[in-house]
């Protein structure tokens, strides 16, 4: 056999943010043992030093992934977001440097339309206020503000996964289910798509956030868009901190315009349970504050860590980029009898031209060739029958190396 292709046991994976131990079994299941497991996230400055000699790293919400940490990242071939969003990571970037990010597009959906569904009813019935005035002594009963979730109007800002599950759960107790979204959506049960943002906010009792950080939702709830929500209205927001102005949410809490919020996530965060959390929101009692825990529920940080570990390994072991959220997608089946090796390069005329002139020059039987582009980068994965004994994979991984604008070219078995 030649030793071109990494073996199992030389690739070193970096678990970051604590990931559920899922993920660690299955990679361990796969035959990966060379784990690194932490439990917070790191600077960009920490992570140039620690990525320099990992193949694969996984990280949650928190973690930054910029230009330079893939830059420092040499050997990196594939990230893992053990997550939905994947806002902290620069895709491009990643892309350029060849390197393949998968995520878990919906392992906690439900968990974050539950959180928010429970915030819905304890708003309306006033309790944070409640519960933060009898931990200090006071009783307030009393039903003043108080108010049923039946019939009142909910809306939905971001109608993918987890708005329109929470469509279905707030449906369930009769709440008038109200959307907004760029994109054109099949409205479930009796929901109703509205035409603009202001027209959501005018009609809405309560308001929740489910857009993704983009440069079009950053700040997309300031002081303009708050004063148009209904006196007394409720905010929620369990998608993105840079969503919401903080400030403005503050100034219109204190105000008493807005009735009440729950935030979940925030412009800045703490990077460990260890570090002080700062906020403006801080100290104001109808105000739900979570430590980004939309998604922290044991389901689905399990089911989180099966799945991203699952894609990555299955990435390692078999070179499928399929639901890759920044690589062209190439799904493959086992080919067994048959080395395989992998060639990601920018996109431009004739790469594909070259590499079969290289099998064609050495005589190489080709069993097995799929390629996907995108506008940047294309990802061939080549079959080709040589016996096991056989180190022609070591020629050919030199020689695919040396075509101009191959980004990264591997043998994977
Ligand atoms: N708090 C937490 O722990 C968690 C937070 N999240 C956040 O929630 C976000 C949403 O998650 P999913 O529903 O799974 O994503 P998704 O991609 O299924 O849905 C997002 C929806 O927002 C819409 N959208 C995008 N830009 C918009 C705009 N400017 N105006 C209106 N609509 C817009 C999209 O068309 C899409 O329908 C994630 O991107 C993530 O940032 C996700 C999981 C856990
Ligand atoms: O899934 C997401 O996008 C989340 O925001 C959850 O992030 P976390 O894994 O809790 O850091």
């Amino acid at each position: 056999m030649t030793q071109v292709s990494l073996a199992k046991d030389r690739i070193k994976i970096l678990l970051l943010e604590g990931v559920h131990e899922s993920a660690v079994n299955v990679l361990k299941q796969q035959g990966y043992d060379s784990i690194e497991y932490v439990k917070t996230s790191l600077s960009e400055e920490e992570l140039c030093e620690r990525v320099k000699d990992v193949h694969f790293l996984g990280i949650r919400s928190r973690t930054q992934l910029t230009e330079k940490v893939f830059a420092a990242a040499e050997k990196l071939i594939g990230v893992g977001c053990f997550c939905i969003g994947t806002n902290q990571v620069d895709l491009a970037a990643a892309r350029r440097h060849g390197v393949v990010v998968f995520n878990a597009p919906f392992s906690n959906t439900r968990s974050v339309a539950e959180l928010v569904l429970a915030e819905i009813i304890m708003l309306l019935r006033r309790v944070p206020e409640k519960n933060a005035a009898a931990h200090r002594g006071g009783w307030d009963k009393s039903a003043n503000g108080s108010f049923e979730a039946r019939g009142k109007v909910l809306g939905i800002v971001g109608y993918g996964h987890i708005g329109s599950q929470l469509s279905i759960l707030a449906e369930q107790l009769g709440m008038q289910v109200r959307f907004y979204d760029i994109e054109t959506k099949l409205p479930l049960g009796n929901a109703l798509s509205v035409g603009s943002l202001d027209a959501l906010l005018e009609q809405a009792d309560v308001v929740t956030l489910h857009v993704p950080e983009t440069a079009q939702t950053q700040w997309m709830i300031s002081a303009p868009q708050l004063a148009k929500m209904k006196k007394g209205a409720l905010l929620v927001n369990a998608s993105r901190g840079t969503v919401v102005n903080i400030e403005d949410l503050a100034a219109s809490l204190r105000s008493g315009h807005l009735g009440g919020a729950a935030i979940d996530v925030f412009p800045v965060e703490p990077s460990s349970n260890n570090d002080v959390f700062e906020s403006p929101l801080r100290g104001i009692d109808n105000c739900i504050l979570t430590p980004h825990v939309g998604g922290s529920t044991q389901e689905a940080q399990e089911n989180i860590g099966i799945e991203v570990a699952g894609k990555l390994a299955h990435y390692s072991d078999n070179g499928s980029t399929l639901s890759a959220v920044n690589f062209p997608e190439v799904s493959l089946p086992a080919h067994h009898g048959a080395r395989r090796l992998l060639h990601i390069h920018q996109n431009r005329p004739g790469m594909l031209t070259k590499i079969n002139q290289i099998m064609a020059e050495q005589n190489i039987n080709v069993s097995g060739q799929y390629l996907q582009t995108d506008s940047e980068v294309g990802y061939v994965v080549i079959d080709v029958d040589t016996p096991e004994e056989s180190t022609i994979a070591d020629d050919l991984l030199e020689q695919m190396r040396a075509i101009e604008g191959t980004i990264r070219a591997r043998v994977l078995y």
